[in-house]
């Protein structure tokens, strides 16, 4: 299966933005957002599933600190249908990252302290349109 997109050599600091916008397959079983050092350190996994793993309309998030998976933290709310084009923001503080929708806000601790974001990749069902920094 074709990795989706990734994007290194990043140096994003508190309060700026990631922009991420594109679509959601139609017939989508889930999407990720990565955001950290690297694949193997991630301030935020950003997990959307609408069927897999055993999840259902849930969005899981977790952290990755040397290649090894922290605990998941399942949101509650769920605002993606398949097929929807849809603008992400993502920003972080020394405290927290933020995933911001036209229609809702996911918060995940910073559980590794980073300082800076090196490290994008979008994978799974979502094809995307187009990456801004602000
Ligand atoms: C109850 C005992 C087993 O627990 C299960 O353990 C699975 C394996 O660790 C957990 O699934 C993993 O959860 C991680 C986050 O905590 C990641 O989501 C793992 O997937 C990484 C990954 C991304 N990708 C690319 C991708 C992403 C989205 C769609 C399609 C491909 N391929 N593998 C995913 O395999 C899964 O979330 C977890 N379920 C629960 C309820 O804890």
């Amino acid at each position: 299966m074709e990795k989706g997109l990734v994007v290194t050599q990043l140096d994003v600091t508190p309060g700026e933005c990631i922009k991420v916008k594109g679509k959601i397959e139609a017939d989508a079983k889930g999407f990720a957002v990565n955001v950290g050092k690297d694949s193997y350190t991630l301030m935020l996994h950003f997990n959307p599933r609408f069927d897999c793993h055993g999840d259902v309309n849930t969005i899981v998030c977790n952290s990755k600190e040397d290649g090894t998976w922290g605990e998941e933290d399942r949101k509650a709310d769920f605002p993606f249908q398949q097929g929807d084009k849809i603008e992400m923001c993502i920003s972080f503080d020394e405290t927290e990252a933020t995933v911001k929708l036209p229609e809702a806000e996911f918060k995940f601790p910073n559980r590794l302290g980073m300082e800076k974001i090196e490290y994008l990749a979008v994978e799974g069902d979502f094809k995307v349109k187009a990456i801004k920094f602000s």
